[in-house]
């Protein structure tokens, strides 16, 4: 699958800049919401931009490797009790999404559990879990390509429906160490600076996790991006890879959530040029390769509030510091307007 992801036009930058800097108040004095303004004016290609339908996919799938419980505190099961959480209300990104009004849409991307007919559930199941990367890749050339063929499909139904701001969620026991080892190839920062916590591992359950994660990376070389992420991916970060990807390729504004969404996005960020262009990165993980891995992108996010969940938790917490931004340059008088005088007389 191709996609043609052009950098930003940047041809009404000067326009959109002349119009932030007229506006009642001291030049730059509205900081990082004047950048996110120029940000979205340029995808958008205009200086009245607007945020339709936001909208938060969260991507569900197991991890081979998560059934041995030698890197995950918490049993693999609970991938699939959380999918069911998400559709009855009862999970953090629920919360979040209802209070932002951001409509949620809940992908089983390829949990190990059969789901029941159930309502809001996008069926696009590409395996009962991945491999267990310990002995073989995580999944086929095939099935990754197939993953990353969902998630942009399921994003061009979302854009049809009208949305222009999209953010991408989470959830797989096991995924933090698929993470760390995306990060580690695309970064090459070694892979134990590169694992972290995840759910909760500490001390010598750190250094096991470390241990585990360091001889898998010994063990596989991929040749290429695409091999990285079907070797140690999850079929939930394939996806995001896809829907990032897609989503740039329309020219909408996506909300980077935290370390897993990241590394889904260190991987399409190796596969094409200007996918940056369309990100905003909505907050620092307290997952401690995070920092790392948005210093290797150069970004800086919107907030930190010590957050390590995923589910697009952070993203959705996020999202009203982008809606202020979008006021300010919409509704705000400009001088003249408002008649307020500029110099002396
Ligand atoms: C109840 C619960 C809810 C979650 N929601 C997101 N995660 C997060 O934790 C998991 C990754 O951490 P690890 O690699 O240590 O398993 C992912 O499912 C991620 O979305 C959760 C984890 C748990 C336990
Ligand atoms: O930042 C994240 O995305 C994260 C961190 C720890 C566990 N799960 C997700």
């Amino acid at each position: 699958m191709n996609f043609t992801i052009t950098p930003l036009d940047k041809s009404l930058e000067s326009k959109i800049q002349h119009k932030i800097n007229l506006k009642t108040k001291p030049v730059g004095s509205l900081g990082v919401l004047e950048k996110i303004a120029l940000q979205i004016g340029l995808i958008q290609h205009t200086s009245v931009p607007s945020l339709d339908n936001p909208t938060i996919l969260v991507f569900a799938g197991d991890h081979g490797i998560a059934e041995k419980g030698e890197v995950n505190p918490y049993p693999q099961v609970v991938t699939q009790q959380m999918v069911y959480n998400f559709l009855h209300g009862g999970a953090a990104i629920n919360a979040f999404c209802n209070q932002h009004h951001i409509a949620l849409k809940i992908v089983d991307a390829g949990v190990n559990h059969d789901f029941d007919q159930i309502e809001g559930l996008i069926d696009a199941k590409i395996a009962y879990g991945t491999k267990n990367y310990e002995n073989e890749p995580a999944m086929s050339r095939d099935e990754c390509c197939k993953a990353i063929q969902t998630g942009a499909s399921l994003v061009t139904e979302v854009y049809n429906d009208g949305c222009n701001i999209i953010g991408f969620g989470e959830m797989g026991i096991g995924n933090s160490s698929a993470a760390s080892l995306l990060m580690s190839y695309f970064t090459k920062i070694p892979i134990e600076e590169c694992v972290g916590a995840g759910t909760g591992v500490q001390g010598d359950a750190k250094k096991k996790k470390q241990a585990v994660l360091q001889s898998v990376f010994q063990k596989h070389k991929p040749a290429s991006a695409n091999e990285a992420l079907a070797t140690f991916g999850g079929f939930e970060i394939a996806m995001t890879t896809g829907a990032i990807l897609r989503a740039a390729e329309l020219k909408m504004t996506i909300l980077i959530d935290g370390f897993i969404v990241t590394a889904a996005l260190v991987a399409a960020n190796a596969m094409y040029e200007n996918v940056l262009d369309y990100c905003i990165f909505a907050h620092t993980s307290n997952e401690q390769g995070h920092q790392k891995m948005l210093n290797f992108l150069e970004k800086k996010p919107l907030i930190h509030l010590g957050m390590r969940l995923g589910e697009g938790t952070g993203a959705a917490v996020a999202y009203p510091i982008i809606t202020s931004a979008i006021a300010f340059l919409n509704n705000m008088a400009s001088f003249e307007e408002a008649s307020v005088n500029t110099s002396e007389s």
